[in-house]
């Protein structure tokens, strides 16, 4: 079994509707994966699975060596850092930043009695740190604008030192300035050998951060194309998942798509 992910014909159904369907994926230590589809192609559903959050109607999910299914999912999310628009409207909006991201180790939104030793405190300045937020740490969440909050969202991913990190659509309502800083800062994190595998949902190749190594295509809940970036990032598969003709560029390590 893959050490990160190993999807077997993964489907899920909600009432009448088929959400995904018979999706074999793989993801290794070290890899940087970059989801990408259409509005309601399965990306949110996707990582819902790989996050433990939801078991698949069909198939099997292997995640972190475990199989979905079989084991204590309260044991295993630990160990999946999760970014995402609905775990960050859980984050009550007076919550002082530094305890947004402390919180993550114990698993909750939101501190009431729960004791932070100074390790997990300084932890969490750190990452604050690392994400050039750490000058917020004593700021409400609600008074952050949105480029701050993803940068906020991202350290609490971090917190528990995941082996395994989500992030979905991260550049979500973010500016120009907001975007590339958030890239730039992403593909820090890419590029470093101690950084865990990584697994970002997006829209646009323009927000794929230099050091992604391979991206899975999605349309209908099924896999267009997958493997690595360089082979399979093209205007045909990319035309595919999109139901347009497109056009692809690449300049240096950042990508770029076009209507034909
Ligand atoms: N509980 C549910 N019951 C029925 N249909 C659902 C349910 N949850 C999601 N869907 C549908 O499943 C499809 C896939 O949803 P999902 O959120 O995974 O797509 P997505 O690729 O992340 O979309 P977007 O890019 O718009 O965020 C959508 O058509 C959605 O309406």
């Amino acid at each position: 079994m893959s050490d990160v992910l190993e999807f077997a014909g993964v489907g899920v159904r909600r009432g009448g509707n088929v959400l995904l369907d018979d999706i074999d994926w793989s993801v290794e230590e070290g890899e940087r994966w970059v989801v990408i589809g259409p509005n309601g192609a399965g990306k949110t559903t996707l990582l819902q699975i790989a996050a433990a959050r939801i078991h698949p109607t069909t198939g099997v999910a292997g995640i972190l060596g475990e199989v979905l299914g079989t084991v204590d999912v309260f044991e295993l999310r630990p160990r999946i850092g999760l970014s995402s628009a609905a775990l960050a409207e859980r984050i009550p909006p007076e919550e002082m930043v530094r305890d947004v991201v402390v919180t993550a180790s114990w698993g909750v939104t939101g501190r009431w009695r729960e004791e932070y030793d100074e390790l997990d405190t300084g932890r969490a300045e750190g990452l604050l740190a690392a994400l050039g937020v750490e000058h917020l740490a004593d700021r409400r969440y609600s008074t952050l604008s949105e480029g701050e909050r993803k940068r906020v969202q991202i350290a609490r991913a971090l917190m528990t030192d995941p082996e395994l990190m989500l992030l979905d659509e991260p550049a979500a309502g973010l500016d120009l300035r907001g975007r590339e800083d958030l890239v730039g800062r992403l593909s820090v994190l890419a590029e470093d050998i101690e950084s865990p595998a990584m697994v970002l949902v997006t829209h646009h190749v323009e927000e794929i951060p230099p050091g992604f190594t391979d991206i899975l295509m999605l349309r209908d809940g099924k896999v267009v194309a997958a493997g690595p970036l360089e082979t399979t990032l093209t205007g045909e598969n990319l035309s595919a998942a999109f139901d347009i003709p497109l056009v692809v560029d690449r300049r240096g390590a950042r990508w770029s798509a076009r209507a034909e």
